[in-house]
Formats: structure tokens, sequence, C-alpha cells
């Protein structure tokens, strides 16, 4: 399987990034496989201190891949509508399912992780950047948490870290609407730690100076500043539980059918 992830390690700091530049570093299966396999290698990784997330080309990620949404449009894998979503979501790994892990993974890390956001980070991809510890996004960054659009709900641990932290109705908008956002108003909602216009280099610049600090000590500010969160067991739970309901039902499918057929979508009242 082509490797979706490219990780170098120079000095503590680990180098992540998400290499499928020609679909905007699209999660299609291998890159699911990639992120996991990375938490697991970095995990386990001596001397680290610090890793910067980031996705070469044009884009942080543009969310699923559109292959995925075409599946579910005619049958999916399995011959099961959306069958190949379905199974992502419904493997597990620990308390999180295989999809959560791609993002919790890097929440679990020790170390701190800086995501570098340039372009968009839609979807999947805005649950990727949340899973880090902090987020530098470039003036022109856009996010949206764009589920809703194709009769979803975010299903990779986006939820319970979003909740951390936006106030209650500015998640509730954002779910809901899946309205794409600035920068700017990322950072107006807590969502963006710093706007810069090289994020990679500010990320790395910061991750420099945590390098530099005592290793023992990062990592104990890491478990103690995760464990501030509640248990997001139920949380992580509650996203497989109502995503797998969705996946394949009639008002998803027609929400993916309307975005490709581009028209509105009709709906059944349920
Ligand atoms: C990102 C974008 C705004 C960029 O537009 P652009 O005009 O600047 O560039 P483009 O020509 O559209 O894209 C460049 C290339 O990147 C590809 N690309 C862009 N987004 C892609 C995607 N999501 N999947 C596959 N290829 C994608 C395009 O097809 C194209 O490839 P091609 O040159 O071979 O045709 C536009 O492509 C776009 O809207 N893409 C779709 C975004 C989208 O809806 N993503 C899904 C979000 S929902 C989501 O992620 C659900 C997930 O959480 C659920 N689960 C956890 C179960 C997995």
């Amino acid at each position: 399987m082509e490797d979706r992830v490219s990780i170098s390690i120079s000095d503590g700091i680990a180098d992540v990034r998400l290499v499928r530049a020609d679909k905007m570093n699209a999660l299609d299966a291998a890159m699911f496989e990639a992120l996991v396999a990375a938490t697991a290698r970095l995990s386990n990784e001596k001397g680290l201190r610090v890793v910067v997330l980031s996705g070469e080309g044009r884009a942080f990620c543009a969310g699923l891949d559109m292959g995925r949404f075409a599946a579910m449009k005619e049958k999916g894998g399995n011959g099961v509508p959306g069958g190949e979503n379905r199974d992502l979501t419904a493997r597990t790994h620990g308390k999180a399912n295989f999809a959560q892990q791609a993002v919790w993974g890097w929440r679990q890390l020790p170390v701190p992780v800086i995501a570098a956001v340039h372009g968009v980070a839609f979807g999947g991809g805005f649950q990727l950047a949340l899973g880090a510890d902090m987020r530098f996004l470039s003036p022109d960054a856009r996010m949206s948490i764009m589920e809703i659009k194709w009769g979803l709900v975010p299903d990779m641990a986006g939820t319970p870290i979003l909740a951390s932290l936006v106030r209650d109705d500015i998640l509730r908008e954002l779910t809901y609407t899946g309205r794409i956002f600035s920068a700017q108003e990322a950072q107006t909602y807590g969502l963006a730690t710093r706007i810069c216009d090289d994020p990679r280099a500010t990320a790395f610049e910061v991750a420099r100076e945590i390098a530099g600090k005592s290793p023992d000590a990062i990592r104990a500010a890491k478990r103690m500043l995760n464990n501030l969160s509640v248990d997001p067991g139920p949380a992580l739970l509650a996203e497989s539980v109502e995503q797998q309901k969705l996946i394949g039902s009639p008002n998803q499918t027609e929400s993916v059918r309307a975005n490709l057929d581009k028209r509105a979508p009709k709906f059944v009242d349920v």
C-alpha cells in the first residue's frame, strides 16, 4: 500500500506530513491506515519531544475521499450502502473506533503536537487538526466541520474535542450548518492558536522552543492537560452509534446523490 504519511525526525522534532498532494490529502483507506500507524510508531519513539503535523501541496486535508462518497451513491463496499465507511466506524481500537483513532491518536501521543494548517481543513481533515494540541493557521486557511453536507455527523473524535474548545452555541452552529469559516473566524472561536504567514515555519520555531525544555516535564504537562478533559469514552461511542445509523440511510444517500449531482436534496421526514 502506498505510504500516505511521511515522518522525519531531527533533534527530537518529528516532521509528519500528509503526502497525497494531488488529492488535497483526502482521507482514503490508505491515509487512515497511515495516520494510525504514524501515531503508533511515534508513541514509542525514544527521544521524541514534539510533533509538527502538516499537509503537502495546496491543503492540510480535504476530508473523506470523494471516492468513498461515490461508493455510497452507488452501493458502497460489501454491497451494503456505505459499507466501507460503516466498516471504518465499526472497527474498534481501544475506546476509539478506527476513524477516531486517526485523530485521537495525536491527542494520546506523550508529546505535544502542533498542526500547521494551510488551504482547507474540511470534515475529517478539520477533525484531524483538532487532534493536535495547537493549530497554527495560514491567513487564507478555511475550515469546516462539513459532515452534515453529506448527511453524516462528525465521527472522528471531533465532537468531544471541538466541545472542549468552542462555546456550545458555536459548536452547534458549525455542526448543524457545516459552514466554511476563515482563519480569522477560527481565531475568534478559539480554534486557531496563531495565524501566521508560514504556519510550518512558526510551528517549527515553537517546536524548537518546546524541545529545549525538560522532556519529562513536558510529558508530565501533556498527561496533566489531557486529564483535564472529561472521559471522552461516552462521546466517542455516541459518535460511532449515531454515524452507524446514518450511513446508508435514505436521507444520507440522498445527501450524497444531491451533492454529487449538484442539485438540492429532497429529504423524507423522519
Ligand atoms: C477542497 C476543495 C474546496 C478544493 O477545490 P479546488 O477547486 O481548489 O480544487 P479541486 O480541483 O476541486 O481539487 C484538486 C484535486 O483534489 C481532489 N480532491 C479535493 N478534495 C477531495 C476529496 N475530498 N477526495 C478526493 N479528492 C479530492 C480533486 O478531485 C482534484 O483532483 P483531480 O485534479 O484529480 O480532479 C474541493 O475539492 C472540495 O470541496 N472537495 C470536497 C471536500 C469535501 O466535501 N470533503 C468531505 C468532508 S466530509 C468528511 O470528511 C466526512 C468524514 O468525516 C466521515 N468519516 C469519518 C466517516 C470518514
